[in-house]
């Protein structure tokens, strides 16, 4: 049986058409049309369909909603209604997230076990030698093609004292037995800012220690800036920290967290809580792979090398999503999963992935959405550009809502061609409000074309899209157009 990394008896081989590794977006490739495929589906997570559906962008999002509504209160009085936020039921919240998400996961397992041409192997896999894949248990499959859709999983410092203490991570914190008195988050990227708005919206004291001067430090200046010091008002923000060293505690509340931390200074303070969260990143799976076996390139960062058609170095291995994106993001791994299942059933005639315009949103309050280069890149590109901004508080909308003059949405155009380069948006429904600006840099239509080609809606939200891209310094006279 050869290089076998398991003791035990003779394990079985099996030769499939496909195997794909990873049920997330992996699991959206085998369709009817791959009816008369032998398929190998192998998935290690403790629970089946990755990491959007049970840990990721479901559940958080949907942690963030009562978030939202647990807020009203404050968003309400100004503007002459008292609401009493009388109580958040953490258990009846979380309740209903798993019980709603757990059904599927396990339906979706199910259906996988079920299915006539597919071997379901719930164990980890990695490569022993060209395109032969060895599980836990000893089996081997061999495969004509190959999907590497492992995904990535939680990047943990490395702070004394961390390892003998009890924490939790984004794949934990949210099927927590009780809500958290209090909680340090570490970090300031996405799950940092998801969670300091979701737990202290529900009534926890939030502490967020950041390396940086600010939170979301790959938004655009304008918008980062502007998220850290909302979120201030809200959280103990502990910026330009970094953690010392961490150990348990114990008080008569219950067990415990004490965290060492050191300003830029080098002055040393102790935090404690009831609930640590690390939220430092996360780092591809190909190293869990064994991938140099196949033949398969790992690239900067341990991210799988691939090209436009996400091939990887390897003949017959295609490699998506976390894996193998920079980005980290659902829609991309969705995007490419719909790439790779293309190039599998046309492999003379595959189709690129399009990576051109890719989208992010942080689902905070407020919360932040972006599309293209920023400023400062656009700075250091050397690139010629113009900034139109718009407060939201500038629109009749904003008015209704109260605004005033936080969120706004910064474009960037190239004054030559008036294609957008850039969009920032920072406020109420900004990853929904940015969907038009996408679509006008995917489809390549002119600034001064999206704001007078077509009607906007009076008195609606969008129309602070519109007015930003109108304060873009261009001619935006068209004639013959609705406005
Ligand atoms: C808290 C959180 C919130 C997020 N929110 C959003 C959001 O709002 N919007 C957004 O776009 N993105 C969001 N993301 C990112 C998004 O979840 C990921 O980009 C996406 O799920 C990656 O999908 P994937 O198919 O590449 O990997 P995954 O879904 O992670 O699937 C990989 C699977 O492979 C399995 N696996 C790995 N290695 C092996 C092995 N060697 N053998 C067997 N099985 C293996 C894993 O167990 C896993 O089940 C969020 C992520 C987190 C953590
Ligand atoms: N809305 C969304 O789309 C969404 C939401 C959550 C997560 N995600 C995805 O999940 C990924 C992981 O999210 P994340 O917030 O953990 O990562 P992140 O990369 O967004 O942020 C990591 C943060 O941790 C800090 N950090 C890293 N190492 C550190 C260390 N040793 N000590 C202290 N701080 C350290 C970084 O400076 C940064 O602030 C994201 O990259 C994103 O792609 C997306």
């Amino acid at each position: 049986m050869g290089v076998g990394w398991h003791d035990g008896p003779v394990p079985e081989t099996h030769h499939v058409d496909l195997c794909i590794i990873g049920s997330g977006s992996g699991n959206s490739i085998p369709d009817e049309r791959f009816d008369d495929w032998r398929i190998a589906l192998v998935d290690d997570g403790p629970h089946f369909g990755g990491t959007c559906l049970n840990v990721g962008c479901i559940p958080t999002k949907m942690y963030v909603h009562p978030a939202d509504l647990a807020r009203m209160p404050e968003h309400a009085a100004p503007l002459g209604v008292d609401l009493t936020l009388d109580q958040v039921h953490w258990d009846a919240i979380r309740d209903r997230i798993f019980g709603r998400i757990d059904p599927i996961s396990a339906a979706g397992e199910r259906y996988r076990a079920e299915s006539p041409n597919i071997m379901l192997f719930r164990q980890h896999a990695r490569f022993v030698s060209d395109k032969t894949l060895e599980l836990a248990d000893g089996t081997q499959i061999t495969a004509d093609r190959f999907v590497l859709a492992a995904g990535s999983r939680i990047r943990i410092p490395d702070v004394p004292g961390l390892a003998e203490t009890p924490y939790e991570t984004s794949d934990t914190v949210m099927r927590l037995a009780e809500l958290p008195r209090e909680m340090i988050i570490a970090g300031g990227g996405y799950v940092a800012a998801e969670f300091a708005h979701v737990f202290s919206a529900y009534g926890t004291k939030v502490t967020v220690v950041v390396r940086g001067d600010r939170l979301l430090r790959h938004e655009d200046d304008d918008i980062s800036y502007r998220f850290t010091r909302l979120l201030g008002e809200r959280v103990d923000l502990r910026l330009q920290h970094t953690l010392c060293s961490v150990r348990p505690t114990a008080t008569e509340a219950g067990p415990g967290v004490s965290v060492e931390i050191a300003g830029p200074d080098g002055t040393r303070s102790c935090l404690t809580a009831d609930v640590l969260l690390v939220a430092t990143g996360r780092i591809p799976n190909g190293d869990l792979l064994d991938l140099d076996r196949t033949g398969v390139a790992v690239g900067e960062n341990g991210y799988v090398e691939v090209d436009d058609y996400q091939r990887t170095t390897a003949d017959g291995i295609f490699a998506l999503g976390d894996v193998s994106s920079h980005c980290q993001l659902k829609h991309v791994a969705n995007h490419e999963a719909r790439v790779v299942q293309y190039n599998l059933l046309h492999p003379e005639a595959m189709m690129k992935a399009d990576h051109r315009f890719i989208p992010h949103a942080v689902f905070s309050s407020p919360q932040v959405a972006a599309v293209g280069l920023t400023e400062t890149e656009a700075m250091d590109r050397g690139l010629d550009y113009v900034v139109g901004l718009k407060p939201y508080a500038d629109t009749a909308y904003g008015w209704a809502m109260g605004e005033t003059g936080d969120h706004i949405v910064k474009l960037l155009a190239d004054p030559q061609t008036a294609q957008l380069i850039g969009a920032h948006l920072i406020g109420p429904e900004a990853s929904s409000l940015i969907q038009p600006l996408i679509q006008a840099m995917s489809f390549g239509l002119r600034a001064d074309e999206l704001a007078r080609g077509q009607y906007w809606i009076h008195p609606a939200m969008a129309e602070v899209i519109e007015n930003a891209v109108l304060a873009l310094p261009l001619d935006h006279r068209s004639p013959g157009n609705p406005a």
